[in-house]
């Protein structure tokens, strides 16, 4: 079976993309496979491009091999498109999901919903030796809820509500959220470099 190694540690991302490479009968494998860890790579940039773009590098130099990365958070509008490229971090450096997603909560307090307006953002970054990288990003266009439901996905999920959906993207399968979701979106415009993998 063909694979494709995905430079994140993220198991929730790990969980997305597996069930997104199903159809291409792509084995999904990420940094928690490898026997030997490898530092996390320093997230510099201020854009999720350069940091999607810093991720495969950095990691397709130290295994040698094609790479694919996701630098990816969510963009509100009434917070000036916070947390962004900060997603991960939001509330402190230990990475916390209930922590992010709660303090975005008590920033939007008050807010009516029809100022809530958010965005999902992926961008996928593909490096491989010698040939050009593949960069590009995907949307996925919702409202922030005005408490947490659902246990389905990860991150900011349980708030974040898609355009046309009663539903929490954290209410979803896993096959449902990734038909409307900025990595589902974001992957389709890698397909041809997938499907010749
Ligand atoms: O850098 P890697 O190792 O891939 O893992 P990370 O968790 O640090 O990932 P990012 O730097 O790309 O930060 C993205 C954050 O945005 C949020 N996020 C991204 N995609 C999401 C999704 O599909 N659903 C919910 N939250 C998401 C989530 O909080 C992530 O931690
Ligand atoms: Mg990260």
């Amino acid at each position: 079976m063909k694979e494709i190694m995905i430079a994140t540690q993220n198991k929730g991302k790990v969980k997305d993309f597996q069930s997104l490479f199903k159809k291409y009968d792509i084995k999904v494998t990420s940094l928690l496979d490898l026997t030997e860890p490898v530092e996390e790579v320093e997230e510099t940039g201020t854009t999720f491009e350069e940091n999607a773009l810093l991720k495969a590098e950095t990691i397709a130099n130290k295994l040698n091999m094609p790479v694919l990365a996701d630098d990816s958070g969510l963009e509100i509008d009434a917070l000036e498109g916070r947390p962004g490229v900060y997603s991960a971090r939001y509330a402190g450096e230990e990475k916390n999901d209930q922590k992010n997603l709660h303090k975005v909560l008590e920033e939007l307090r008050g807010v009516p919903e029809d100022q809530r307006s958010a965005r999902f953002v992926c961008v996928l970054a593909v490096s491989r030796p010698n040939q050009d990288p593949i960069i590009r990003r995907g949307t996925c266009e919702g409202t922030i809820t005005e408490g947490p439901i659902g246990d389905n996905g990860f991150g900011y999920d349980p708030i974040f509500k898609p355009e046309n959906s009663n539903l929490t993207m954290a209410q979803l399968t896993s096959d449902q959220k990734n038909l409307i979701s900025h990595r589902g979106n974001a992957l389709k415009k890698i397909e041809d470099w997938v499907k010749n993998q």
